[in-house]
């Protein structure tokens, strides 16, 4: 058997009383699209942050590709592209040096052209990061997950707050992400179903289950993944929608 893209055992992560993550194993194949479902606080962003070596585990072990995210970062860092929900970028830089600074850390970095085209930016090239809108900063960092040509991709909340065309744009952009391992976090069911080869469903820090987005479907009785969601965990999965 190949050597997994991500490998999780038994990983704890607490913040005082608040257990966020509670004993999660799972291992995630090379090329495979895993989802990450939950409601907020479920443990999701703490999750990805310990995979990708940002926050130190209480316990457990991490692998991505063999390797310790915290201890071998140089390497982890060349083989991982990030993206976070807040991205904290240098406001007053401009699309192109953002991506131009990016671009130095790697070395086969994705054309820049290619990169602005995939997310839509071609026009904001010139523009300073805190001119772009909500939107267009969430593209710019879906963007510079890639620059690198990262064997796994990490995306968190892909789409949230994109409107229906950029929606569509991003997901043909993760389709097109033949080779990499991707890790999904999303509250979407329609981007979940249509992207991801299996669901890891959160609660509480647990894995309630880990399956494909049909079998869990089949193992809750259910008629879609939403009231797969909803049987599984027992809560209503807030999305953008009824939120
Ligand atoms: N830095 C922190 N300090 C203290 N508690 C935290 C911190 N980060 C997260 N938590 C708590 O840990 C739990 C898990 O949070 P986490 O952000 O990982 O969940 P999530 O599933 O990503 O939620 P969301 O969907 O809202 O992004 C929550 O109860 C949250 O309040």
């Amino acid at each position: 058997m190949s050597q997994p893209a991500i490998e999780v055992e038994n990983l704890h992560k607490r913040y005082g009383d608040v257990v966020a993550v509670d004993d999660v194993s799972l291992t995630v194949a090379p090329g495979e699209v895993l989802g990450v479902l939950g409601v907020n606080g479920a443990g999701k962003t703490t999750m990805i942050e310990l995979i990708a070596g940002l926050r130190v585990p209480d316990r457990g072990r991490v692998r991505v590709l063999g390797r310790d995210p915290r201890r071998d970062r140089a390497a982890v860092r060349q083989l991982l592209g990030v993206q976070l929900q807040q991205a904290e970028l240098h406001a007053a830089l401009t699309v192109g040096e953002l991506l131009g600074l990016y671009r130095s850390f790697y070395p086969d970095p994705r054309p820049a052209d290619e990169l602005l085209d995939l997310v839509e930016l071609r026009a904001q090239r010139r523009t300073r990061f805190e001119k772009l809108s909500g939107g267009q900063q969430q593209r710019l960092s879906i963007a510079l997950a890639l620059v690198g040509r990262p064997q796994v991709v990490i995306l968190d909340e892909l789409t949230t707050g994109l409107d229906p065309r950029a929606r569509r744009r991003m997901w043909a952009g993760v389709e097109g992400l033949r080779d990499e391992t991707v890790l999904l976090v999303s509250h979407a069911m329609d981007e979940v179903q249509r992207l991801c080869d299996r669901v890891v469903l959160l609660d509480a820090g647990r894995v309630v289950a880990l399956d494909t987005p049909a079998g869990l479907v089949a193992r809750a009785g259910a008629a879609n993944l939403e009231e797969a969601f909803v049987r599984l965990t027992g809560k209503e999965l807030v999305t953008e929608e009824n939120a």
